[in-house]
């Protein structure tokens, strides 16, 4: 079976079999995900938000899928995977950085690029925050460049992520702030801007763990972290305008109003998935 060419509109769905799961379509229901009893509480949320939106979302027609960052995008593509070499064979994977490549590799799935595929029917990925407008942030990982090209690619963004990340307002409980991706020569000049233009002191160049200096990013570049108060993030699509008209800055971790939906697996087995017309479900693990 052939892969979707590059640079076309998504192939035709005739030769495609239905896959073995037989949830898709049915947004109140889920298939039992809690299999490893190994996992933590935590860990199990972050597979049953996953598994559950791979469920809802990835539909047998889909040929290009974008793979987000983070530890919660494994769990999807495990699910990915159960569905099956036959049901993935026609099908290409659109990384978000290095983990995500290193991910579909060594899962066995096709692998492409974005410059290749500029169309995505569904990227899922994780987030480090996510509002009740299902605005986002992310960059935790150092990723939002390519994650966001990655959402703006795709007809349909999907969120998956655990309990902590499912808030009222963005800045909750992620108090680090809005990750900042920046070329290395102009950290400085940026750090200063925000310090005394845009309002926030407290920014800060992204230090490695197990490395001197600073981390830098798949695509070689520096980050800043930018704590802003409650009553900023209210408003997130405003403050992300305003850093990123700032000279040198290459993306902001703020995504807004490009999420079609947002999964939490809750630490009780349920999911609560947040829609972005305002609607909220709540579905639980059959046993
Ligand atoms: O934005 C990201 C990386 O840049 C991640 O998606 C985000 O940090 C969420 O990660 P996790 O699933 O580990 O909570």
């Amino acid at each position: 079976m052939p892969l979707p060419t590059p640079l076309s509109p998504v192939s035709p769905i005739s030769k495609v079999r239905p896959v073995v799961l037989s949830r898709i379509g049915q947004p109140t229901k889920l298939i039992s995900p809690i299999t490893d009893l190994n996992l933590s509480v935590l860990e199990k949320s972050k597979q049953l938000a996953a598994w559950t939106a791979v469920d809802q979302h990835v539909k047998p027609e889909h040929r290009v899928i974008g793979i987000g960052s983070g530890s919660t995008v494994p769990y999807v593509v495990e699910r990915i995977v159960q569905l099956g070499a036959e049901a993935n064979a026609e099908r290409v994977f659109i990384p978000t950085g290095f983990q995500s490549k290193q991910l579909i590799v060594s899962s066995g799935l096709n692998l492409g690029d974005v410059d290749q595929f500029p169309t995505i029917d569904v990227t899922l990925d994780g987030a480090d925050e996510v509002d009740r407008e299902l605005n986002c942030i992310k960059g935790g990982g150092a990723c939002h460049l390519r994650e966001k090209v990655l959402a703006e690619a795709a007809n349909t963004f999907i969120l998956v992520a655990d309990y902590r990340k499912n808030v009222e307002f963005l800045g909750t409980n992620f108090a680090s702030g809005i990750p900042i991706e920046v070329v290395p020569f102009a950290y400085a000049k940026v750090l200063q801007n925000l310090h005394h233009h845009l309002g926030c002191p407290q920014a800060s160049l992204r230090m490695a763990v197990k490395k001197a200096g600073p981390v830098v990013s798949d695509n070689g570049n520096f980050i800043i972290d930018a704590p802003y108060d409650q009553e900023t993030m209210k408003t997130p699509y405003t403050i992300m305008a305003q850093i990123k008209m700032l000279t040198g800055v290459v993306e902001v971790g703020v995504f807004c109003h490009m999420a079609r939906a947002a999964y939490f697996g809750n630490a009780d087995g349920t999911v609560t998935i947040k829609w972005n017309d305002g609607r909220v479900e709540e579905v639980a693990a059959q046993a």
